[in-house]
């Protein structure tokens, strides 16, 4: 089976390298109507950003292969008050997946233990090299949402949005079925149900994004770059201004993949609700509130009963006000 992903000059790539990212600055303007732009064309961009030298990717790739290397009921073990966001693995919809996940990474002791329960025996070398990824991509997840709360004119909203998220750091392994020659389809064309997702790719390549058209663009893996990808919540939440940013991973070669992504989630008790500012004739409610609870209830009936791979629909559309 081929998976046709294209390399677009339009590619939705922005630099967040440069030291002096100042609100108020012309830089700051400059990036904030970047970021405006790939959230309404793409859903997505790629954020460039010089933190990640070749050395970390290879101490953080080691770290993930001895993490999947243990047996399956010990990484059974990871267990999350939510489905689908502690250990998942062996699913017909997405057969060559697997990843774990670390509830509230911000706290160094929340991956220690996390590490510690998998492996009593201890391995500290594995919260250190996790910490060099979640620190620059949590700087980067605040920025982007102060970023689009202020260019959508709603930043007074952003404490608010700050104190009803709830981390989860996700790392993923991918090991393809089929023969070295054919593409395999990682991960289904989805949309992330959250907020935010800050995603890394290791070594191999395999995410493509979505374009309005329905086109793929592969996204090459590189030390300094980030995938920003806004999901069905915040989409809900700027009231439609944001797209959900559709997105697969296509395994090509051998080697297994591995990836990792801070996600933005929201609290149990949060309702997700445009804000009063983002309504108005021309822009009417496009969705009921509703729980982040309930999109991941209606993800987990899908996985959990679609039997081949085929794309997750967007669950959001369960809330549609119509
Ligand atoms: O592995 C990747 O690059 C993408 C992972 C992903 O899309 C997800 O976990 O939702
Ligand atoms: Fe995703």
């Amino acid at each position: 089976m081929g998976y046709e992903g294209h390399h677009l000059s339009v590619n939705p790539i922005i630099d967040f390298s440069m030291s002096s990212l100042n609100p108020g600055t012309p830089e700051w303007d400059a990036i904030k109507s970047q970021v405006l732009k790939a959230g309404e064309d793409y859903g997505c961009f790629i954020a460039l950003l010089d933190r990640l030298g070749p050395e970390v990717r290879k101490g953080i790739t080691n770290e993930l292969k001895h993490l999947f290397d243990l047996p399956t009921e010990t990484k059974m073990l990871n267990l999350h008050r939510l489905p689908l966001s502690g250990y998942v693995g062996q699913l017909p919809i997405v057969p060559s997946y697997e990843s774990l996940g670390i509830g509230d990474p911000s706290s160094l002791e929340n991956i220690k233990s996390f590490s510690d329960m998998l492996r009593p025996e201890g391995r500290p070398s594995f919260s250190e090299n996790v910490e060099l990824f979640t620190k620059p991509a949590f700087e980067l997840e605040s920025l982007v949402k102060r970023i689009v709360l202020e260019s959508l004119g709603v930043d007074k909203y952003l404490d608010e949005l700050k104190d009803s998220t709830s981390y989860n750091l996700r790392v993923m392994r991918y090991e393809k079925l089929q023969n070295v020659d054919t593409d395999e389809l990682g991960l289904v064309p989805h949309y992330d149900k959250n907020f935010i997702t800050i995603l890394h790719q290791l070594q191999s390549d395999g995410l493509e994004l979505e374009t309005k058209d329905g086109e793929w663009i592969k996204i090459k893996p590189s030390p300094g770059s980030f995938i920003v990808l806004f999901g069905e919540s915040f989409h809900a939440w700027t009231n439609g201004r944001l797209r959900p940013g559709g997105h697969r991973v296509v395994m090509s070669g051998d080697q297994p993949r591995y990836s990792m992504g801070l996600f933005s989630d929201l609290k149990e008790d949060f309702l997700v609700k445009a804000p009063d500012e983002l309504v108005d004739e021309e822009h009417p409610l496009i969705f009921k509130h509703f729980k982040f609870k309930e999109l991941v209830n209606i993800l987990v009936k899908e996985v959990s009963t679609i039997e081949v791979p085929q794309r997750c629909n967007l669950c959001v559309d369960a809330f549609r006000n119509v």
